[in-house]
């Protein structure tokens, strides 16, 4: 059976703080493991303002707002019950179907603060910005396709997507071509940048012959990070089209979304482009989906003009966004069912091994032992470090010591290619920030051990050879929440960070740089987005909450060549069969809302 974890990364479990003058079952809640202190004090607010005060549905309101915290949308009444507690918490929860009639006749239901849908219940904002989602999307894909040149497109698509290599994308971009809205989804290497850049040429092409100019095309992605790659992927496909083709896109610049929709600076979830102050853009493409939030998707769909085209693209599989949400795997499965399906799946790997391909299928489904099969199965490509095995155990961390060695060689002879090659080479990801299993403590041992072979302690913050990673988006230096560097020593003695920004690398002074971290291992969190030729991942122990088959796979899928898990055959498991699953009603809302027959000319909410 799969377990299932409600609990997020970013929830936050040292929140140990009770509430004094909480009473009842706020009371009985308020534990590490369920309530957070914030989560009853709203409840108290809410239910003080409505003058609510029947015990239970103030621990749903509590409920809810935690849901929220730990990336759910909403609370389901009916199954929150089940939520798998560490310690064998007991707690006295409340009968179902009684709690949400109760809830149902709540005043705070009536006031509309909070949304009462079966039983999924909402704080009203996320009620709100789910349906608008909804509403929008149904609207775009029921809306006349764009008009199109089926010989111009055939034509297109023979000449971007040649021969039986190229199938599986040709049917994606020939689909695409003729819908308003496209999600593409596939895993790593699937070939989705590759499809974005023909597709957009034969988008441009159909543009000119339909308006006689070049549409106005925009590519964007959640993080700025994941935009600089974007651009550089889009840039390094469009070099393998034809001159013409190559021509006729130009030089596409991607941004990130806060930056496309326009920030306020008196808003965090407002944007100056919204349903009265469209994008201009004729195509907008996302990339990284899977990190964008419900808040952020439905300020993009309001933003959208009905009659520009946009393509969701990124892998469902994924860990999703740090704030609520799931929501690109809540529209593929929303979606792909229907009839006017805007769903295309890539799943021919054209980048790694097949063997990193099926240990991230294995992983994908659930399957535990096809997992371990892969694992065990020698080759060097994929391989399983038993954690249990102390010489193993020292060998890998011989072998993790060696780059931080090189790292150090390179950056004291001032070698700043010889340090990019160490830094992308190899990547430590750990699930935990803290703890034995986690970043700090591979950080502070990998130190240790370079200073035992090379005898040069690390009491100073930087030093040569130092990988960081930059922790906030830095405007002034141009440089990207999720860049990394290397520490080299130039002629002078002085120490230099040079930086892999998209295809470029820049040099700056250690002075220059405020929010880095040292980075010998890095959290799979932060690591999403970005790749490294040999990737090994620390599993947590198995009990860990925060070991489940969304962090294995985005880790292991970081890969490019080869992958090394170190764990025990009990976490892989644990890993493998625990989901992550947010509460959310989009996809049945999508369900529903497709399944009806079209009013008479659905259109855009105006
Ligand atoms: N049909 C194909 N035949 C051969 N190689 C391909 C094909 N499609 C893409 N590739 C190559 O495979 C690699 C991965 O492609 P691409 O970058 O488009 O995938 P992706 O899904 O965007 O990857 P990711 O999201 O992991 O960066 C690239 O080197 C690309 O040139």
């Amino acid at each position: 059976m799969t377990a299932v974890t409600t609990t997020s990364p970013w929830a936050d479990p040292g929140d140990r703080r009770r509430v004094l003058g909480a009473t009842g079952l706020l009371a009985r809640f308020n534990h590490p493991e369920v309530l957070a202190a914030a989560d009853v004090h709203v409840a108290q607010r809410l239910g003080s303002l409505a003058e609510e005060t029947d015990d239970e549905v103030l621990l749903a309101v509590a409920l809810a707002v935690r849901a929220v915290r730990t990336g759910s949308v909403c609370l389901d009444l009916a199954t929150i019950g089940a939520l798998p507690l560490e310690d064998d918490l007991e707690l006295p929860w409340p009968e179902p179907t009684a709690w949400t009639a109760a809830v149902g006749r709540s005043a705070l239901v009536a006031q509309q603060l909070l949304r009462l849908d079966g039983t999924r219940l909402y704080l009203d904002r996320y009620w709100r910005e789910e349906g608008q989602v909804c509403d929008d999307l149904v609207a775009r894909v029921r809306r006349d396709p764009p008009e199109v040149d089926a010989a111009l497109l055939e034509a297109g698509l023979e000449r971007v997507f040649p021969g039986e290599g190229y199938a599986e994308q040709r049917d994606a971009a020939r689909g695409a071509a003729v819908r308003w809205t496209t999600v593409l989804t596939g895993g790593p290497g699937t070939g989705k940048t590759t499809t974005v850049a023909g597709l957009l040429t034969l988008v441009a092409e159909q543009h000119e012959l339909l308006t006689g100019r070049p549409p106005r095309m925009a590519l964007s992605a959640p993080t700025g990070k994941a935009a600089a790659r974007l651009q550089e992927a889009v840039q390094e496909a469009t070099e393998r089209l034809s001159p013409g083709d190559q021509q006729r896109l130009g030089v596409l610049h991607a941004s990130t979304l806060h930056r496309l929709l326009g920030w306020r600076p008196d808003s965090r979830v407002r944007f100056r482009h919204h349903r009265g102050n469209r994008l201009p853009h004729d195509v907008v493409v996302v990339d990284e989906t899977s990190m964008v939030s419900l808040t952020m998707m439905a300020r993009l769909l309001e933003a959208m003009r009905p009659d520009a085209r946009l393509v969701l693209v990124g892998d469902p599989d994924q860990l999703a966004s740090v704030e609520a949400g799931a929501v690109l795997a809540d529209l593929v499965a929303g979606l792909e069912d229907s009839e006017s399906s805007p769903v295309a799946a890539l799943r021919r790997t054209h980048r790694f091994g097949a063997r990193i391909g099926a240990l991230a299928d294995a992983l994908r489904t659930g399957d535990g032992d096809a997992a371990l099969a892969q694992l065990r199965a020698g080759g060097g490509e994929v391989e399983l470090v038993d954690a249990a095995d102390e010489a193993a155990m020292t060998r890998f961390r011989d072998e993790v010591a060696d780059v931080a060695v090189e790292l150090r060689r390179t950056g004291e002879a001032g070698d700043r290619s010889g340090a990019l090659a160490a830094l992308g080479g190899h990547r430590l990801l750990c699930a935990h920030r803290e703890g034995p299993y986690g970043v700090g403590g591979w950080n502070r041992l990998v130190e240790r051990l370079v200073a035992e072979r090379t005898g040069v302690t690390h009491y100073d913050e930087w030093y040569a050879g130092r990988p960081i990673l930059v922790t906030a988006n830095d405007y002034d230096q141009l440089l990207n929440n999720g860049d990394m560097g290397a520490t080299v020593r130039d002629g002078d003695g002085r120490l230099r960070v040079v930086v892999q920004v998209g295809g470029a690398t820049r040099e700056l002074a250690t002075s220059r740089l405020a929010g880095v971290e040292t980075v010998h291992a890095m959290t799979v969190h932060k690591s999403q987005g970005s790749q490294a030729r040999v990737v090994s991942v620390v599993l947590p122990d198995e009990q860990s909450r925060l070991l489940t088959r969304e962090l294995f796979y985005t880790a292991v899928t970081r890969a490019q060549e080869r992958v090394r898990v170190v764990g025990t055959e009990a976490a892989v498991r644990a890993a493998v069969s625990r989901e992550v699953q947010r509460a959310s009603g989009l996809r049945e809302r999508l369900r529903a809302a497709l399944a009806e027959p079209p009013s008479g000319g659905v259109t855009l909410r105006e």
